[in-house]
């Protein structure tokens, strides 16, 4: 399995059933394509920064003709770095960032708008007003009364549903109440709706295949996870018509095959899956109890929960991991909304060239000198979900260089991982039997050490800590047997180094308690009533 030739020129001569599968990632920072070989390496790859818009203050957008021509590039390029022929290519999978959605035009295929993102808070006002209102109330006064008579889970979840910005249903809302073009066209039925997997297997096979996966549906706000189909409720509850979803396929799965006119070839598209999944997939977290923690743009933990859903009130959601034929895999997620944001803005303040560089700077000082960072440019999610929070910096001196900025910045992210872990453990009561690390944020020894210790657990990073990519790789293996089963795709996972706890949580407990100060003083801060 491991014998396959590493060298590019090697490769090319190699029979055409040796094959290589291609995982995509499609983020909210980067979009990245992966070659993988049998051994699950990687034999070539390229990356391209994804351009955020900020066309008005809170509204975060992505132009779709400049995302597809830099999704077809990453794929060329990945392919001639790892001196392989496009032929050669058996299976494509493809993880996107979730609940970011277009919506286009039927007939011509134009879309009506670029994408609005998953950051985007065009929507808060809409949120609030849904959350605090009447049918809201009626809502789930009637579901608790409903599920005290029949325990019945889904009414239980649906008792504690709220919406929030980073769903797709109110966005998508505000897009038809206030774009008059997608009005017309969802009236004249020629509107169709796509989050990003869907509307690049669209463009991928020239309009002639539209659906989503199920992992994809479950992140929306749109889907109903008991059911396993778009919620009937809440799209007649928000009106927003049924037929304008796409229908929902497994993860793993044959989409078709790429129009042979964009790479020359028909590569089969063989599975769709949302980004956290994805990662979770990648990271072989099949069992129960499994933990993965991704930093990327913002930080998602998830939490295998089997085939059992699972909504809590501080903040976790319940997920579909993935389905693959008769497997339907449960998680249970929750989030922080800014992690590389927070970097990447810090970069573009020149506090640091390279994000690489954070890691000695931070372990340069003993401490922030009192200095915290509110990671909330966003809003705060869980435990606290607070849209109107302000990102801050508090505690500053004369004497505050860029070092406890940037040390500063990289504790929050830590303490948001540890809020995160505890409300897990308090909420979700299913025994924690690993926890795996990954997303570009994981590379920071700083960041994972002082998580290990602050929430007293092993916490393992892979070698390659691209994680999405080589879950929907290894769905789209899976799919047409180039990997056999999730044993042999245990077996070719590499750890790089497990992070122990090295110092007990009590010596974080200054910074922490001033930390938590500082966040409750940030919170409410944008709120205009
Ligand atoms: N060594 C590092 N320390 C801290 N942050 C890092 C490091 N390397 C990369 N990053 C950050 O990781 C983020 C990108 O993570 P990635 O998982 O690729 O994002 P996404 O999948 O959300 O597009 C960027 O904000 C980048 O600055
Ligand atoms: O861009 P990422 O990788 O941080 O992921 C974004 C999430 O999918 C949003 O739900």
């Amino acid at each position: 399995m491991s014998g396959l030739p590493t060298d590019p020129e090697q490769r090319a001569q190699e029979p055409r059933h040796a094959g290589f599968v291609l995982g995509l990632d499609v983020g909210s920072t980067v979009i990245r394509c992966h070659v993988y070989d049998r051994a699950a390496r990687v034999c070539g790859s390229s990356a391209q920064k994804v351009e955020n818009l900020y066309p008005q203050i809170g509204w975060v957008e992505i132009d779709p003709d400049v995302l597809w021509i830099q999704f077809v590039a990453v794929i060329k390029e990945a392919v001639k770095a790892a001196g392989i022929q496009m032929n050669q290519i058996v299976g494509l999978g493809i993880s996107t960032q979730r609940g970011t959605f277009i919506t286009w035009n039927k007939k011509t295929g134009n879309h009506f708008h670029n994408f609005i993102s998953w950051q985007d808070l065009r929507a808060v006002e809409l949120v609030k007003s849904w959350n605090n209102s009447l049918l809201m109330k009626i809502f789930h006064s009637s579901c608790r009364v409903l599920h005290f008579f029949t325990r019945s889970k889904r009414l239980y979840a649906a008792s504690l549903f709220t919406f929030t910005t980073q769903q797709t249903s109110l966005r998508l809302v505000w897009i038809l109440q206030n774009l008059i073009e997608v009005q017309k066209a969802v009236e004249e039925e020629n509107c169709c709706f796509g989050t990003v997997d869907t509307w690049l297997l669209y463009k991928l096979t020239k309009g002639s295949v539209y659906a989503t996966d199920f992992s994809n549906a479950s992140t929306t706000g749109l889907f109903d996870p008991y059911k396993m189909c778009w919620s009937g409720i809440i799209t007649s509850l928000i009106s927003i018509p049924l037929s304008l979803l796409p229908p929902v396929r497994d993860t793993s799965h044959n989409f078709g095959s790429v129009d042979e006119e964009i790479f020359g070839v028909p590569i089969p598209i063989v599975a769709l899956v949302a980004d956290q999944q994805s990662a979770m997939f990648g990271e072989c977290c099949f069992q129960t109890g499994d933990v993965k923690l991704t930093m990327g743009t913002g930080t998602f933990l998830d939490v295998n929960t089997g085939n059992s859903l699972q909504q809590t009130i501080g903040g976790f959601y319940p997920l579909i991991g993935w389905k693959i034929g008769q497997e339907v895999v449960c998680l249970a997620e929750s989030n922080a909304g800014d992690t590389g944001t927070a970097i990447k803005w810090a970069q573009q303040l020149d506090l640091f060239t390279d994000a690489a560089e954070t890691e000695k700077m931070a372990k340069s000082l003993e401490d922030s000198e009192g200095v915290c960072f509110v990671p909330s440019f966003n809003g705060l999610q869980a435990p606290l979900n607070d849209p109107w929070a302000c990102a801050s910096f508090m505690g500053l001196k004369p004497s505050t260089s860029k070092y406890h900025l940037v040390r500063a910045i990289l504790e929050s992210i830590a303490f948001r991982n540890k809020q995160l872990y505890e409300m897990m453990k308090k909420e979700i009561h299913i025994p924690v039997t690993k926890i795996r690390a990954d997303g570009g944020v994981c590379k920071n020894g700083f960041v994972m050490q002082m998580t290990s210790d602050l929430i007293n657990e092993n916490i393992d990073r892979p070698v390659d800590v691209d994680m999405s990519c080589l879950g929907a790789a290894s769905l789209a293996g899976l799919a047409v047997g180039f990997w056999t089963d999730k044993e042999e795709l245990k077996k070719l996972r590499q750890s790089e180094v497990v992070f122990k706890p090295q110092k007990k949580c009590q010596e974080y407990e200054m910074s922490l308690e001033n930390w938590t100060k500082a966040v409750k003083r940030s919170m409410n801060w944008y709120n205009k009533t």
